[in-house]
């Protein structure tokens, strides 16, 4: 049985969940996954950093109350995050990337992600930043350093889109999608459906874990740019830039621009598009779009989302399912780890071949 020791990076609401995960779940996954988790260090802005070779106890780490600085009390701790010597030195397999997302550089989540591709450990993160900004690096850097860098969390949380549109559908010529590609705006949407104002829809939305940590990325559209440029990228074959990508987001909706949509049978959504023209160019788009009812993206509600990919050869396929939340989004992580696992045991099973 495979232990794989990991090292978290931001221990806010996603690496919690993991944790939370771990304390309860390590033996249905030794079970039926052939693998644990060993959690060796956290590493968190506001709590600091700690180190334990043998591994740290997931019940401890989710159940204590830390204050700022709270790490410092651990054996192993130390009340500052020093995340360029804990990801670099910390005895981790995995590192996980979950502090927040940085839609402008994407730091220093890029620098996490190096730091640990650099020093040949997997890197798994749910941040879209590193992923829209310099995947293409990071890629290569995992490459040359023969570890994964993995990013399923990075659209649509624990929902399966860029794994199963790379593999399930490869051959069906995917040319454009069109989704709701953030949780967060069309809860808040909903919740105005419901004749709740926007700055308590919002609130509500961070309560829940939906919300970056800066909400305007979600109510203005940043966040879901940041995920058109990963899908169009990575599906497309396009090379976008968040600048390349219209953006609008839904701060500019009125509640009568809602009663309006209603009366006319319709609703507003927060739209992320983008397509492969004639020429071959792919055209990125963040709007929000009046919908009629029977429209299939239409009935998607809360922080659920959905992603229609227009393919040539099965037409449209649609994937629906969370799009935020912190258990959600932690599972996205495990199923990086099992996407790396599966890849070394084929590779332990080939070379005995
Ligand atoms: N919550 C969701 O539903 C969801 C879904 C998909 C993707 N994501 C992404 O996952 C990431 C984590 O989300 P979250 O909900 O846990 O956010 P969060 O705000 O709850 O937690 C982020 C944590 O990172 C820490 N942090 C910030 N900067 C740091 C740094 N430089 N070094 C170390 N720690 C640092 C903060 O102290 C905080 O504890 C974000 O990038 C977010 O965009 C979240
Ligand atoms: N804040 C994001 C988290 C998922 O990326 C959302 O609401 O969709």
């Amino acid at each position: 049985m495979t232990v794989y020791n990991i090292a978290l990076i931001g221990f806010g609401g996603v690496n919690r969940a993991l944790a939370e995960l771990i304390a309860t779940r390590n033996p249905v996954w030794e079970r039926e996954l052939g693998f644990r988790l060993n959690i060796v260090a956290v590493s968190d802005l506001y709590l600091g950093s700690v180190i334990s070779p043998n591994g740290l106890d997931a019940k401890t780490l989710i159940g204590a109350k830390f204050t700022k600085g709270g790490f410092g009390q651990l054996s192993g701790g130390s009340a500052e995050a020093d995340n360029e010597t804990i990801i670099r030195t910390a005895p981790a397999d995995i590192v996980v990337e979950a502090t927040f997302t940085n839609p402008t550089d994407g730091e220093p989540a890029v620098s996490h992600c190096r730091w640990a591709l650099a020093s040949g450990k997997h890197v798994v993160t749910t941040n879209k930043g590193p992923v829209a900004l310099a995947a293409s690096e990071l890629k290569a850097l995992a490459e040359a350093n023969g570890v994964r860098f993995e990013y399923e969390g990075s659209v649509m949380s624990g929902t399966p889109v860029i794994r199963m549109a790379e593999k399930t559908l490869a051959g069906a010529e995917v040319d454009g999608f069109e989704g709701i590609l953030n949780g967060t705006s069309n809860f808040v949407l909903g919740r105005m459906e419901s004749g709740l104002d926007f700055d308590t829809a919002v609130r509500q939305a961070q309560e829940l874990g939906y919300a970056e940590a800066d909400p305007t990325a979600d109510v203005e559209g940043f966040d879901v740019r940041l995920k058109v440029v990963i899908l169009a990228n990575e599906l497309l074959g396009a090379r976008l830039k968040p600048d390349d990508v219209t953006c609008k987001g839904i701060s500019q909706l009125s509640p009568s621009d809602i009663r309006d949509a209603a009366k006319a049978n319709s609703r507003w959504k927060l739209i992320g598009s983008a397509s492969r023209g004639e020429d071959g160019r792919v055209v990125g788009s963040v709007m929000p779009k009046q919908l009629p009812l029977e429209h299939p993206l239409a009935a998607v509600n809360g922080p659920t989302n959905a992603v229609s990919f227009n393919t040539k050869l099965l037409g449209s396929v649609t994937v629906t399912g969370p799009g935020a939340g912190r258990i959600e989004t932690a599972y996205a992580l495990l199923s990086d780890i099992v996407a790396i696992h599966t890849q070394s045991t084929s590779a332990i099973a080939k070379e005995a071949a």
